[in-house]
Formats: C-alpha cells, sequence, structure tokens
C-alpha cells in the first residue's frame, strides 16, 4: 500500500469513530470515503445512510449497510467525504469523481460534515487541481460560453475542458455534464462559486465553501484534526 492510500485508510477509520448508533449518516464518494463506508460497515451499528452517488450505493449495500432516500430525511447528522483539495478554511475543490451535485445536496442538510483526505490534498491555496462544475445537456456550449465569461470576470482564462469517458461526454449520476475549469489560482472561492451559481445552465459546481465543518488529514504516522476559524 502507498503512504497515500495508507493515509486515507487512517482518515476514513478516524472519521467511522465519530459516527453513532442510530445516526443517519451521508456517505461520500471516491477512493478515501470508500474506506469511510468500509470502516463504518464493519462497526455493525444501526444506521440510516444516505449514499452521494450510484457508485458509493453499491458498496454500502454490498457491505450491509442500511440505504434510505435523501428525501425521507429532513436532517442528516453527519456526513464523511473526500475532496479534491483543501484550502484555507476548510474551502474545498470537489467533484473529482463527478459526484458533485449530490454530494453537495447531502452536504447542504448534514450537521456536520467531515472531510477526510491524504496529506497531498492540502494546498495553500485552492485551484490547481481543475475545477468540475456540471451543466444541463441542453445547450451545453452556450453554458460553457457564460462560465468562460464567468472566469474571465474572475482573473481565470486556463482551459475549460468538457470532461470525457473516451469519445463520448462524461454524463453524471443526474443525467447532467460536467466542464473542468483549470483556474490556477482561486484568490476568492466564495465570489466565484456566487458567480458560478448564477450562471443560466450550471446546476452545481465544486466550489464547497463554508460547508465543512471539520477535517481529518492524513500524515505520516499521525491524523490532523483541521478546523475552520470562521464559522
Ligand atoms: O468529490 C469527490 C467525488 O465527486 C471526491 O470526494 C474527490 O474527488 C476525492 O476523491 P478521492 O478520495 O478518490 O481522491
Amino acid at each position: 500500500m502507498t503512504d497515500a492510500e495508507r493515509q486515507k485508510q487512517a482518515v476514513g477509520q478516524a472519521a467511522a469513530e465519530l459516527v453513532r448508533n442510530g445516526m443517519v449518516v451521508g456517505l461520500g464518494t471516491g477512493s478515501t470515503a470508500k474506506w469511510f463506508v468500509e470502516a463504518v460497515a464493519a462497526r455493525k451499528l444501526d444506521l440510516s445512510c444516505v449514499p452521494t452517488s450510484v457508485e458509493t450505493a453499491h458498496l454500502a449495500t454490498r457491505l450491509g449497510l442500511r440505504l434510505i432516500e435523501m428525501d425521507a430525511v429532513e436532517r442528516i447528522d453527519i456526513t464523511v467525504d473526500g475532496a479534491d483539495e483543501i484550502g484555507p478554511d476548510l474551502a474545498l475543490i470537489k467533484g473529482g469523481g463527478g459526484a458533485l451535485l449530490r454530494e453537495k445536496l447531502v452536504w447542504a442538510v448534514s450537521d456536520r460534515c467531515v472531510v477526510i483526505a491524504d496529506g497531498s490534498k492540502h494546498v495553500a491555496r485552492l485551484g490547481a487541481f481543475p475545477l468540475p462544475i456540471e451543466v444541463v445537456p441542453f445547450g451545453h456550449r452556450t453554458t460553457a460560453a457564460r462560465i468562460r465569461d464567468v472566469l474571465h470576470a474572475s482573473g481565470i482564462d486556463g482551459p475549460l475542458r468538457l470532461r470525457m469517458d473516451g469519445s463520448v461526454p462524461r454524463v453524471t449520476d443526474n443525467g447532467n455534464l460536467i466542464y473542468d475549469a483549470q483556474c490556477g489560482a482561486i484568490d476568492d472561492p466564495g465570489t466565484l462559486a456566487a458567480r458560478l451559481k448564477a450562471t443560466t445552465g450550471v446546476v452545481e459546481h465544486g466550489i464547497f465553501f463554508g460547508m465543512a465543518t471539520e477535517g481529518l488529514l492524513g500524515t505520516d504516522g499521525e491524523v490532523r484534526r483541521l478546523t475552520r476559524s470562521r464559522p
């Protein structure tokens, strides 16, 4: 196992210890969240779980976790999920795995949102990882043109690429498409998030700003707890 994988395992297991019997739990998506799902299933607690993707739903079902519909709950006690970048004040880029929309819907109703990651994901400034933006398929090229304008207005000139699966566009669990924006550096994630959200045709973007309540970061030999300085 690589060092990074060991760190993912450690943070997944540490996060599983935060879960209590009877809780409603949001299950994240990706290779780090997978460690959490496995560790929480191994605890054999009585839980109701809301998965953030079809992939995670399959994994959780295979491991014997009880799934419930998102609309069957008003609040989720705790959600644990990975990230592609963790910046200052727990601002995140998510969606590398394409599950950003369901992830954000689940995070939005969670009392506790715990982001887990190996140490390589911790950055001084967001933006090296391409920012995923989910758009409706109808007229997506015209939406992409509006996204480019928004990025330019934020001083970002990097390429914007339609995510592909080989020769065809990648379709999300929600039937949408994803554009990845090479931002380089995102100086003001809150403003960019608001501008993207207001763009016609954009369903959601991968900036998770002010959403994570805490983080668990893998380092060599220990799990470091990250907190937010602003509420
Ligand atoms: O946001 C995500 C999926 O949409 C993932 O949490 C993110 O891509 C991190 O994945 P991994 O743990 O495999 O590095």
